[in-house]
């Protein structure tokens, strides 16, 4: 089975052309080949399928298996690849998600190169019940949770999926490999959730560690650095255009007057290959 490797500022996945095929048992696929020893390696699976509702339908698995219904750093992959894979000549792409359809826009350089892309994210949910998280009020901004390490404060936002934005003074001071996994897996969530830990540089700039539902830690993470700015602005902590510094390299989000949240970032393709099926 062909594949490509490539990665959104550091958050790595194995693509696969699914235009006239797609494999069979695809959680079990995603665990294997996302094993950094055993398979290719990455932070999970994303499928390039056909669709009649968009020009192109995405899948991602992360590399638990487990299917997410939107990722926002593999969406400009996507874009990137249809591009220089020829298989679309528009730069200006709909992509159809679990979460709903998004518009990627490939912004060129001047010798035709992919340089970054932006994404239509579509509006944040802040309604609890639709996150979803178990929350006493009906937006969870800020509200108190014990964990093993004391209270932390959380503020709850879906970018079509579940995201748990936590402000802290120094990332350094986060005890993180305690505190991701906790987080990720405590029963306020229905579903589990993705955790951000985000601390405010300025009212435009700040830096985000991302634990991910389903995969632990990646070096970036689309959809919760939108949803890291959103929760910043709706405090007060930032303005509505934000850059975020991730340990993979920079997202610059926009949360637009029309409420929708504009993404922006590279995509870069590394290698391909052919995966040989373990089991
Ligand atoms: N782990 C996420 C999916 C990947 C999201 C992330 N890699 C992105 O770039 O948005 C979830 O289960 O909701």
């Amino acid at each position: 089975m062909s594949f490509t490797k490539m990665h959104g500022i550091g958050n790595d996945y194995i693509y696969i052309n699914c235009m006239e095929s797609v494999p069979d048992r695809l959680p079990e696929l995603a665990e294997e080949m996302s094993d950094r020893h055993f398979g290719v390696g990455g932070d999970g699976i994303v499928l390039i399928c056909p669709s009649d509702k968009a020009d192109f339908r995405m899948r991602m698995f992360n590399n638990d298996g487990s299917e997410a219904r939107m990722c926002g750093n593999a969406s400009r992959c996507i874009a990137k690849y249809v591009h220089d894979h020829k298989l679309t000549d528009k730069t200006c792409i709909s992509l159809e998600t679990l979460s709903g359809i998004k518009v990627l826009s490939l912004n060129m350089s001047p010798s035709g190169e992919v340089e970054s892309v932006t994404v239509d994210m579509g509006e944040p949910e802040l309604n609890a019940g639709l996150v979803p998280v178990r929350s006493t009020t009906e937006k969870m901004v800020e509200e108190p949770v014990a964990t093993s390490c004391g209270e932390v404060r959380v503020t709850a936002v879906s970018m079509g999926n579940p995201h748990g934005v936590v402000f802290v003074d120094r990332i350094e001071d986060v005890p993180f490999e305690t505190l991701g996994p906790e987080l990720e897996k405590h029963s306020m969530w229905p579903d589990r959730a993705n955790i951000e830990f985000l601390q405010i540089i300025s009212p435009s700039e700040a830096r985000m560690r991302v634990w991910e539902r389903g995969t632990g830690e990646t070096l970036a993470c689309g959809t919760g650095a939108c949803a890291s700015a959103v929760a910043a602005a709706l405090t007060g902590r930032c303005g509505r255009e934000v850059t975020i510094h991730l340990r993979g390299g920079d997202l610059h989000i926009r949360w637009a007057n029309n409420g929708h949240v504009m993404m922006t970032g590279g995509a870069t393709e590394v290698f391909e290959g052919n995966y040989y099926r373990q089991r």
